[in-house]
């Protein structure tokens, strides 16, 4: 009986010879991907609680269900499951934190008042692992973004309150990127919307012009940071109107030369953000990818390997566009093991993206160019049989992680040994 790493090596070998076949050199994808950099996103830890200990709902049109054991609690918590998941997904990867998740001691501090040094602990920490940071101001879970409307507000008070948060986590997200030797993408997604039919669909967009002015008025070399803008179609409560829309933000993105965040569950449930790539970069340098997996709506699930996934891999491969798109994962699902989602959702992403690269696209432009589109098609569909998992699990043994048959032991055992203890 062969061992295991003895079996995937014969695998890979007979998957080598299949891809050079097509013309595809095997060890050149996986150099390609061993240079991927996601940015997992921390609330998947711990449900977008953080750590203000406000007493707030969730609120924003965001909505977690579930109850599986375990969550993290503290920092420290979400930390360790973080680190666990990074063992268990191959490559060098960031951290994508949010405001909520500051850490201010025995203080109440308010969100327009944060500093870097609120943030210092994870800064420590993601130095000590070498990773990057992104960040995302907080417009949701907090008693002036209650009613719905945040940067949008009609009153002038709360509007410049979130204003001052904004303008927080700017200069949070320039120190992080100071600190880690690496640029801080900071996201901003707020809320604002009406649940029912609005009389006035300008002045809100009015409002979040300004505000959004207002918070980027200070230039910030983006050696440190990025501003990103995330449109929305609708969420619970923002059914019918959302001041943010696509294009609210495509325009901002476009005049003021903002990173454009397009989320997968942000739009028509028909409508594909692969498709969207290729023409947002004509206009702006550099995009944000949100991969999440709607179900029927917003629903943040779990990132599986979905025909969209796939599809949003392949543009970014054959598009070149991987040094402008910057990559985070958004969804948050506590009916699973919490440590177990990141792992599935991240390794989904990487190993679309390794299929990509396994891609013969140059014969398949060929095909198009001449017309062929039988052949193209034919071999589109041929590339769906081919031995993508033993190139990916050859890869996964490379770097000392765990195949797909193996992962999943390594969290029951956390499970065991520290989730359920909690
Ligand atoms: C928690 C995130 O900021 C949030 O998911 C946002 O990115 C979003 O997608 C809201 O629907
Ligand atoms: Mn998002």
């Amino acid at each position: 009986m062969l061992e295991l790493n003895e079996t995937l090596e014969a695998a890979y070998s007979v998957a080598r010879q299949m891809y050079e076949e097509l013309g595809i050199d095997t060890e050149a994808a996986i150099h390609q991907i061993s240079q991927i950099a996601l940015s997992l996103h921390c609330w998947q830890g711990d449900d977008i609680s953080g750590f203000e200990n406000n007493g707030e709902d969730i609120s924003g049109g965001l909505a977690i269900t579930g109850a599986y054991p375990g969550k993290a609690s503290c920092p420290e918590e979400l930390r360790e499951d973080i680190e666990k998941a990074m063992s268990l997904i191959p490559g060098q990867h960031r951290l994508n934190l949010h405001a909520n998740y500051a850490e201010t001691g025995n203080q109440k501090i308010d969100r327009n008042d944060l500093q870097p040094e609120h943030f210092q602990n994870w800064i420590d920490w993601a130095k000590s692992f070498g990773l990057g940071l992104d960040f995302n101001p907080t417009y949701f879970a907090h008693a002036k973004a209650k009613d719905g409307f945040t940067l949008a507000h009609p009153d002038q008070g709360i509007r410049q309150f979130w204003i001052d948060h904004g303008i927080a986590c700017r200069k949070i997200g320039e120190y992080m990127g100071k600190s880690l030797g690496t640029p801080c993408v900071t996201d901003f997604w707020i809320p604002d919307g009406f649940k029912d039919t609005p009389a006035d669909r300008k002045t809100p967009r009015l409002r979040l012009l300004d505000s959004l002015d207002e918070v980027f008025s200070e230039t910030i070399d983006p050696t440190f940071n990025k501003d990103a803008v995330e449109c929305k179609l609708f969420g619970i409560g923002s059914e019918s109107y959302v001041v943010g829309s696509h294009e609210f933000y495509l325009g901002y993105a476009i005049k003021n030369q903002k990173l454009l965040c397009l989320d997968s569950g942000h739009f028509h449930p028909t409508e594909s953000i692969s498709d969207k790539i290729s023409s947002v970069l004509l206009w702006v340098d550099e995009m944000l990818l949100h991969v999440s997996r709607g179900v029927r709506w917003d629903s943040d699930h779990v990132v599986t390997w979905t025909d969209e996934l796939q599809a949003i891999a392949l543009e970014l491969v054959r598009g070149n566009y991987l040094n402008r798109v910057h990559l985070g994962l958004d969804f948050f699902d506590a009916s699973i093991n919490r440590v177990a989602a990141w792992v599935i959702g991240s390794r989904n992403l990487l190993k679309a993206l390794l299929m990509a690269f396994l891609e013969p696209t140059q014969t398949l432009r060929q095909y198009e160019l001449e017309g062929d589109y039988t052949s193209r098609l034919a071999l589109m569909e041929q590339l769906k049989m081919m031995p993508l998992g033993a190139v990916w699990d050859y890869y996964c043994m490379k770097v000392g992680v765990p195949s797909e048959r193996e992962w999943l032991n390594e969290i029951k055992h956390y499970e065991q040994d520290v989730l359920s203890r909690r």
